[in-house]
């Protein structure tokens, strides 16, 4: 074409494709801000204008203390990205994790239940009544007891451990052991297998595959071009983008083997003698012809959701069990108060520990209040549990949010709140003694009711279980040198975690002198 009589050349159509993009930015930008139903929420302009500071905070890690920061300079009512205000008002917390009108988890989870169709990203109301239904007792008290044996089998190696590297002169990790102790349990509590962690002191290759394979279901949920790229990475000669490619199908048939094995047993063994094992009772049900289909588990269903559990359940504990030991030997009068109170209840079996079970624990009024205390402070997810407001809108406290509005409860500013935890950074177990309705309602630190964390009783056995042995029989240990309030500081990458990634514990240095 005869450029005289061209409208525009390259270079303009590049500026008014600029220009047009910036103005609509701004208009959109403006519109939020100024206009949107979500206008009149307190917050900082460029949360409202845009996704961008919501997504850094969250990729980038802090998140959390962001958000806090951003509650105490707004108040209870935070408007944290367009479309999302996060409420630190307990009447409204309340309200959103009812189990009368329940708020749906967003979006973001659905988009992981294309990839992994489990129980913690499942959206709709109906699906996840099913499937916990399908789950039944197998997270009970009672079926737990029934495993008691296996995690204090686990429990004991450790505390083995502890004694052999701390009587050696050694530092000892309770981050990284704790760790392991974890998985050790989730696989003989899902697949009724040893995988030898604690033995072996690292991480067993079928485990690693399991996390790899989490993160990789993660990427390929939010950029889905992932999949496309897989046939191209399948061409280059990396031994580790291969092994990598190759993950999907490799827990996945371990999983299913191991799943089956649990099932033969179970349906060869009906005396009891078997191992007991999270999914023994859903893998029965599943050639059970009276169980209502809405509410078995498919073989699919059990594979993934047991691949879950092993590896996405293990940090929470391992890391809430680290600050635990981490609090009661960096105070010597509650490390003292809790060794008293076991030593009352095991009187006369000559050692605290004595065989003391679970139930037995559970009634120790000290443990108990410790361990909330823990929770507030330290429990592993302190993130701000997102949900979506049902369709037609609802009354938030003073705002009326319109439907599909993301809102959030701040775990971390929660368990803060000064006006509900006087003096909230001191750790002060005695505040649970008799606690107000509001202490309770405040604690989200195993979820809301409508969607409660599902393995909170076996988490909260194995912590209980830490504490005795730990406390019984590995008396001499104390914090190692390298082990200060500063390595201990809170840092959040979607969980919360000790700076230093770890926490030595070491054998009394006057004991060192002595032996
Ligand atoms: C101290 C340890 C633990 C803490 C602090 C913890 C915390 C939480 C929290 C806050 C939630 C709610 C998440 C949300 O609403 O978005 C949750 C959900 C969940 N947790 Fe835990 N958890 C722990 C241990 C475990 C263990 C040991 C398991 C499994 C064996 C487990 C399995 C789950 C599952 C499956 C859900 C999803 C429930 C649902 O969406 O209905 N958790 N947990």
């Amino acid at each position: 074409m005869d450029p005289r009589f061209r409208l525009l050349n390259g270079q303009q159509l590049l500026l008014a494709f600029v220009g047009v993009s910036v103005c609509y930015l701004l208009a959109k930008a403006i519109y939020r801000i100024y206009l949107s139903p979500l206008s009149k929420i307190p917050g900082p302009w460029y949360t409202a204008a845009s996704e961008l500071w919501f997504i850094w905070k969250n990729l980038g890690g802090g998140s959390i203390f962001a958000i806090h920061d951003l509650h105490q300079k707004y108040g209870p009512y935070v408007r944290i990205a367009p479309n999302t205000i996060s409420t630190a008002d307990l009447e409204s917390v309340q309200k959103i994790h009812s189990t009368s009108d329940v708020y749906r988890k967003s979006e973001y989870y659905e988009k992981l239940r294309r990839e992994v169709d489990t129980l913690p990203v499942i959206t709709d109301l109906e699906s996840y009544r099913h499937r916990r239904r399908a789950y039944g007792s197998a997270f009970s008290n009672s079926t737990l007891s029934l495993m008691e044996p296996a995690i204090r089998r686990n429990v004991d190696k450790l505390i083995r451990k502890i004694q052999q590297v701390t009587e050696a002169g050694e530092k000892f990790d309770l981050l990284k052991w704790f760790h392991l102790l974890s998985l050790d349990v989730l696989g003989e509590l899902c697949y009724g297998l040893d995988f030898g962690m604690l033995q072996d002191e690292k991480v067993h290759p079928l485990v690693e595959d399991a996390l790899s394979f989490v993160l990789l279901v993660t990427i390929r949920a939010y950029f889905p071009i992932v999949n496309r790229l897989k046939r191209v990475l399948s061409y280059v000669p990396h031994p580790k983008i291969q092994r990598f490619l190759r993950v999907e199908d490799r827990v996945y048939t371990f999983s299913s083997w191991a799943l089956s094995n649990t099932q033969h047993r179970v349906h060869n063994c009906k005396d009891g003698k078997s191992k007991i094992t999270l999914f023994s009772k859903i893998l029965d049900d599943m050639n059970d012809p009276d169980v209502n289909v809405k509410t078995k588990m498919t073989m699919a269903m059990v594979r993934q959701e047991a691949l879950m559990i092993v590896a996405a359940a293990s940090d929470t504990t391992a890391i809430t069990g680290t600050f635990l030991i981490w609090v009661i030997l960096r105070h010597a009068e509650i490390r003292r108060k809790l060794v008293d109170e076991l030593r009352a209840v095991t009187a006369g079996s000559g050692e605290l520990d004595g065989g003391i079970t679970d139930e037995k624990l559970k009634q120790l009024p000290y443990l108990k209040v410790v361990i909330m205390e823990v929770m507030r402070l330290y429990c592993a997810g302190q993130i701000a549990l997102e949900r979506v407001v049902p369709s037609g809108g609802r009354q938030i406290g003073p705002y009326f949010l319109p439907e599909e509005t993301r809102v959030c409860s701040p775990i971390y500013t929660l368990h803060r709140d000064p006006t509900v935890f006087p003096d909230p950074e001191l750790f002060k177990p005695e505040r649970w003694i008799n606690p107000t309705k509001s202490m309770e309602v405040a604690m989200l630190h195993f979820g809301g009711q409508s969607r409660p964390c599902i393995g909170q009783n076996l988490a909260m056995t194995e912590l209980r279980l830490l504490v005795a042995g730990i406390l019984s029989s590995c008396p001499d240990i104390e914090l190692a040198d390298s082990c200060t309030d500063d390595s201990m500081e809170v840092v959040d990458h979607l969980l919360i975690n000790p700076k230093s990634h770890k926490c030595e514990v070491q054998k009394r240095k006057m004991e060192i002198i002595k032996s």
